[in-house]
């Protein structure tokens, strides 16, 4: 399996914003939320990003465990930048060795709005290229200025792109030409892109938005926050609800919520029959109105014979990723005698915001008995009902 990894780089003083004290820009809440949350919420989140740790600096550690812990179990530790965001890059490349990632995609945390689509994009450009980075047609005419502040010439701008990150490069390339460069008393680069130009790696431009701005002054914060205000104005909130049942099976284990318990059963399916995650499944769906589990993997299509029910979670998490939407939060109830819910309900709130890339805080997990009543009641089986709030644009 192809696996990538995202460095989040973060240990910059943001000096450009605050000049030189107070909170680090990456740390600042935006819509109350700190920066650094948005960039891990996307790449954290993403089906194709396997790990990603963030490149901080120490003196921030508090300010870090207040923006990562609702990621916590998807990242690694935090590493120790360095003083230019080319040696913090290095650091987080030479922390994901025992990760040995096919293709890495490397990011700064000062750019918060990154999308899920760019990341795709970034990572399919990546089949056919050493390296592949966001960027934007530049779209103002140019002027280069003289010393005395006039204008010297006009810049012809065709083919000018700006550099924005993700910035995306196959692991073992972009780490060797890193390590070489520094080697050579090279560490001007401030992007990764010229340090891989300078190393002579063939670099794609993937076209993105200017959405995707980084936050430099105290000026760009602001226009974040109006431009973030206005997209929250611009959502609406959509729920939906889904309702599963399986029967118990001879067996010796069953899935629930993503969590495989040894039980006296297992329950009959075409897939694992993880009852909950099919419920949750047909909530997100319901939510989104697009269909249910039966429409998109119907049980007649023998290759979701014995498959794993997270592939049907994250595939309607990619759903409202299309959409440019958003899960706001998620609640299973299982109703059943047996196994008992409560000793697994933090593993199962785990890996329910592991698949939908969501905090394990917007996960809930609940179960009841039925009394001994009915087909739950004499142990024949199993039932799951779940909710799904989600964000939309109106
Ligand atoms: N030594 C550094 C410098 C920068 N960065 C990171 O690189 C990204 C882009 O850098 P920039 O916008 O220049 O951030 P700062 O260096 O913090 O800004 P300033 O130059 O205004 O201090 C940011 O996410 C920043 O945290 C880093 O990890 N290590
Ligand atoms: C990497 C980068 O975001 C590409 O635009 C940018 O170069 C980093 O910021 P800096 O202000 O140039 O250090």
């Amino acid at each position: 399996m192809v696996t990538t990894a995202a460095v989040i780089v973060a240990a910059g003083r943001g000096t450009r914003v605050k000049g030189g004290s107070g909170t680090p820009k990456q740390y600042l809440p935006l819509g109350g939320t700190p920066v650094l949350a948005y960039s891990l919420r996307t790449l954290t989140g993403h089906p194709r990003v396997n790990t990603a740790v963030v490149v901080y600096n120490p003196e921030d550690a508090e300010f870090y465990q207040a923006a990562a812990a609702p990621f916590e179990g998807r990242l690694r530790p935090p590493v120790p930048g360095g003083a230019t965001r080319q040696a913090s890059v290095l650091a987080g490349l030479e922390a994901l060795g025992s990760a040995s990632p096919d293709r890495v995609l490397i990011h700064d945390a000062a750019r918060p709005f990154l999308t899920a689509e760019l990341v795709d994009d970034l990572v399919a450009a990546l089949d056919t290229s050493a390296g592949a980075i966001a960027a934007e047609p530049v779209s103002d005419t140019l002027k280069q200025a003289a010393a005395d502040g006039t204008i010297s010439r006009t810049v012809d701008r065709a083919g000018l792109w700006r550099a924005q990150t993700p910035q995306a490069f196959r692991y073992d390339v972009i780490l060797e030409a890193h390590r070489r460069a520094i080697a050579e008393g090279r560490s001007d680069f401030t992007d990764d892109a010229g340090l891989a130009e300078w190393a002579g790696l063939p670099v794609k431009l993937v076209a993105s938005s200017a959405r995707n701005m980084k936050l430099t002054t105290a000026d760009d914060i602001e226009l974040a926050e109006r431009l973030l205000a206005r997209a929250a104005a611009l959502l609406e909130p959509r729920n939906g609800t889904g309702f599963d049942v399986h029967r118990f099976a001879a067996g010796d284990h069953v899935w629930l919520c993503g969590v495989k318990i040894a039980h006296t059963h297992r329950l009959e399916g075409h897939s694992d029959a993880d009852v909950g995650l099919h419920a949750l499944t047909d909530a997100i769906l319901g939510a989104i109105g697009d269909g249910d589990i039966g429409q998109h993997f119907p049980p007649s299509d023998p290759q979701w014979r014995g498959a794993a029910s997270r592939i049907f979670l994250a595939d309607a998490a990619a759903r409202v990723r299309k959409l440019n939407g958003r899960i706001v939060n998620v609640d299973v109830t299982l109703l059943c005698e047996a196994p008992k819910i409560g000793p697994h309900r933090e593993a199962m709130r785990d890996a329910i915001g592991g698949i939908l890339g969501i905090g394990a805080e917007r996960v809930g997990i609940k179960a009841t008995t039925m009394e001994g009543l009915g087909f739950i009641g004499r142990g024949e089986g199993i039932a799951a009902m779940a909710s799904a709030t989600v964000l939309l644009p109106a």
